[in-house]
């Protein structure tokens, strides 16, 4: 059996979805995308818990915080970090990114990345849904496959 093929049929599976407000004309378009794509793969949209942070900055310490329940198979950060003048860009979005990736390192249940991090807002909006696809739903795409393969693991 090729454990990589899954059925990727959702049921009872409980997602959290850890979003930025900043930027949330942007965000907002990222979650409606990532709910589409669990919601379209089974899932009951009462199964999907949002909880909203400030910034990107802010996302890795509540998802570390969710890990910390275990009420959840998998998790989606979903943000949007778009440059401004400052080298502000680069910090926050090396830190979303490397905050998340060490989370997932330690965790039991799979952490995927739905983060643009662009030079403008077109190109945000572009890869929110508007002209090169939904950054949300690939993120949401890739947890359904992990919580399917995390599942085949443990079992
Ligand atoms: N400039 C962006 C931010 N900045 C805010 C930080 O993420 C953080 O909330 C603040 O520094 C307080 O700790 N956040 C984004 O998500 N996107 C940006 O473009
Ligand atoms: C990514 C940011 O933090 C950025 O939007 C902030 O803008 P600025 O670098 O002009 O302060």
């Amino acid at each position: 059996m090729n454990i990589f093929e899954g059925n990727y049929k959702l049921s009872n599976e409980k997602v959290g979805i850890v979003i930025s407000r900043f930027n949330s004309n942007i965000t907002t378009e990222l979650l409606e995308g990532a709910k589409d794509c669990l919601i379209r793969h089974g899932l009951n949209e009462k199964n999907i818990d949002v909880y909203y942070v400030p910034g990107s900055f802010e996302v890795p310490f509540l998802v570390k915080q969710l890990v910390k329940t275990k009420k959840y198979n998998g998790l989606i950060a979903l943000s949007a970090v778009i440059r401004g003048e400052t080298y502000h860009f680069e910090v926050v979005s090396n830190e979303i990114s490397k905050g998340i990736s060490q989370i997932n390192l330690t965790s039991d249940i799979p952490i995927t990345f739905g983060v643009i991090t662009a030079d403008t807002v077109e190109q945000a909006l572009n890869r929110a849904g508007i002209k090169s696809g939904n950054k949300g739903f690939d993120a949401a795409m890739a947890l359904v496959e992990m919580m399917n393969l995390n599942k085949i693991i443990k079992d």
